[in-house]
């Protein structure tokens, strides 16, 4: 069988979502591992007053692509942008380029979604599921296409505790929703959506349910593969380690638990931590692409879907991730910390709630204190209302255990050659957890916040000076606990005399022994 470069050699691919963080990565690694391949069409809205043009030559100079842009200083002229807002009819793809699509595209990697957690209903459907409907569509009119990938969720089924590499059946028929919703203001929608999503936890998970129906139905047209990761994290190995880009998912957790913020979480110690790394979820992503196209013509019309998932395979626990991440930052620490770092998590809710008021609420408002005392306005406990919020949203999923089945991922392991399986690696038996956790810790400081590794040892000067602070302040409010109680009650002075004569004593009889010994 042909290998997964060679059969990409000459390709014209098209993808969505490639200014995203997983969109990225495809890009880079398609570019460095398959060089042959003839163009990548990227659909690019234009953004925050840049049109697309200029989003995709920064998105070329960023440091993702120094690999590709030492192997190959040309590599920006495989990129074509194509303009398109994937909201709009027709996905607003000029008709030009739509007949300059139709005409040469072989594969699509369709990664482009809305992955907010309180993304209102109408707005996640629109792109999550209407916009791969209209993909589908074009997919269909394309005289080329050999492979359709659609990039869905493990989490696409979180209502189920075991899920298989099968599509079920959807909560609801989803052009019916679509239909429904179209006449509806956005405040009955609003109102409406906690009965329509019902066990699932939020209006992505949802979404990304429905999509995954409306990409089976057309599975008889079009051979179509279906990737499902679970949370997608920094990368592994490649291009190098520890290469994130955004506060998504446990990033953003990592982050604020090694500025000291984060104290406390509601998380199940023992549950599985299902991270993945983003460089297994593209190799796996470009071999499912090459085994769906190889096998187009012998397979039976149905979706292959991939669980593209680590539990069942190489588990990690919170907890375990919990004490990797505070070690990694107790040496490696992030830079102007607001406390050290020390973050314990919790599956007691009131517990949790305790926390919250003594290790979040109560600095927060002391802090504000002194900003408002110092002239500055205050800004802590608007942080923490935000982190508040965003933790909630990920309580879900930390708090339980999901089982994948992955058989198909093994299956398509077992059909690359051994050069494919070094080059599009996403064996994850081999992934060394601490070292992985180390790497993403790291890779938060340098590429999300953009720190300098050269001022570890300026932060680990301000740990200390945290810690100085922390011991001070502890004797004092003790010293002041203690005055206030013994000027208040005869019992508790009584207690105090008999403590300080006892260790008077116990002083004298050390000093009288040492002087005999001597
Ligand atoms: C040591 C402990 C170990 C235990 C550790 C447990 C980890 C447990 C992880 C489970 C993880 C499950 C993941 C499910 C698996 C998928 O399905 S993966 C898809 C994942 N999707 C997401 O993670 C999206 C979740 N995020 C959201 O929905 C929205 O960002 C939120 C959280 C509702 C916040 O919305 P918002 O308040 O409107 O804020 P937003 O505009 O997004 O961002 C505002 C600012 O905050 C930053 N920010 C955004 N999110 C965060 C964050 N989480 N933290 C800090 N800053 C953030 C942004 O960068 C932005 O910065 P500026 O641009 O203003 O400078
Ligand atoms: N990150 C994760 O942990 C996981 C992600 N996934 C799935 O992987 C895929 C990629 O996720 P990820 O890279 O993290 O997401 P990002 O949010 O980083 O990227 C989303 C991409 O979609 C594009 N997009 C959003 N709205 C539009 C629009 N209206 N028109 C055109 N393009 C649009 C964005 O473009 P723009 O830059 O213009 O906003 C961006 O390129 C998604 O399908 C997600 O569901 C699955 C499991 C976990």
């Amino acid at each position: 069988m042909v290998s997964i470069a060679d059969y990409y050699a000459g390709k014209n691919v098209l993808i969505t979502g490639a200014t995203g963080f997983m969109g990225k990565v495809l890009v880079e690694k398609l570019l460095r591992s398959c060089p042959e391949v003839q163009t990548l069409y990227l659909l690019v809205r234009p953004k925050a007053g840049q049109s697309m043009q200029e989003r995709v030559s920064d998105m070329m100079k960023c440091k993702l692509f120094d690999r590709v842009r030492e192997d190959n200083p040309d590599f920006h002229q495989k990129i074509v942008p194509i303009s398109s807002e994937l909201t709009q009819p027709a996905l607003a793809i000029s008709p030009e380029d739509v007949e300059r699509l139709t005409s040469c595209v072989n594969i699509i990697f369709h990664c482009a979604a809305t992955i907010r957690f309180d993304e209102p209903l109408k707005h996640a459907l629109q792109l999550n599921v209407m916009a791969t409907q209209q993909l589908l569509n074009l997919a269909q009119q394309m005289h080329h296409l050999q492979a359709f990938i659609h990039i869905s969720t493990a989490y696409a089924n979180c209502n189920r505790r075991h899920i298989d590499e099968i599509i079920y059946p959807p909560p609801v028929e989803p052009k019916k929703l679509i239909d429904s919703l179209e006449w509806m203001e956005d405040s009955i929608v609003c109102d409406i959506t906690p009965r329509l999503i019902g066990d699932r936890p939020n209006t992505y998970t949802y979404t990304k349910a429905l999509a995954e129906c409306v990409v089976q139905k057309e599975s008889s047209k079009l051979s179509i593969g279906i990737i499902r990761p679970s949370i997608v994290g920094a990368s592994w190995q490649e291009p190098f380690p520890g290469w994130i880009d955004n506060f998504n998912g446990p990033s953003g957790v990592f982050i604020a638990a090694g500025k000291g913020i984060l104290r406390t979480m509601r998380a199940n110690n023992d549950a599985v931590a299902d991270l993945i790394p983003v460089d297994v979820v593209i190799n796996l992503t470009l071999a499912a692409g090459w085994y769906t196209a190889v096998h187009r013509l012998t397979f039976p019309p149905a979706a292959l879907v991939y669980n593209c998932t680590t539990g069942g395979i190489n588990p990690f626990h919170w907890g375990e991730i919990e004490h990797h991440v505070m070690s990694s930052f107790k040496r490696n620490p992030l830079e102007q910390a607001f406390r050290r770092p020390n973050a314990n998590i919790t599956s007691n809710y009131l517990m949790n709630q305790y926390w919250i008021l003594v290790s979040h609420k109560f600095p927060a408002l002391i802090y504000d204190l002194y900003l408002r005392l110092s002239g500055q306005k205050p800004q802590m406990m608007r942080i923490f209302n935000r982190l508040h919020k965003a933790i909630g949203l990920l309580e879900y999923f930390s708090s339980q255990d999901w089982e994948w089945n992955s058989e198909n991922m093994n299956m398509l392991m077992s059909h690359l050659s051994p050069e494919d399986r070094k080059t599009f690696n996403f064996d994850v038996r081999q992934l060394n957890w601490p070292e992985y956790i180390e790497n993403y810790c790291i890779g938060t400081k340098k590429y999300v916040l953009n720190e300098d590794m050269s001022d570890i040892p300026a932060a680990r000067q301000h740990l200390r000076k945290l810690r100085n602070i922390r011991y001070t302040f502890n004797t004092l409010l003790l010293v002041f606990i203690w005055r206030v109680f013994i000027a208040r009650s005869q019992m508790a002075r009584n207690i105090w005399y008999f403590v300080v004569s006892l260790c008077f004593k116990f002083l004298s009889y050390f000093r009288a022994s040492s002087t005999l010994t001597n």
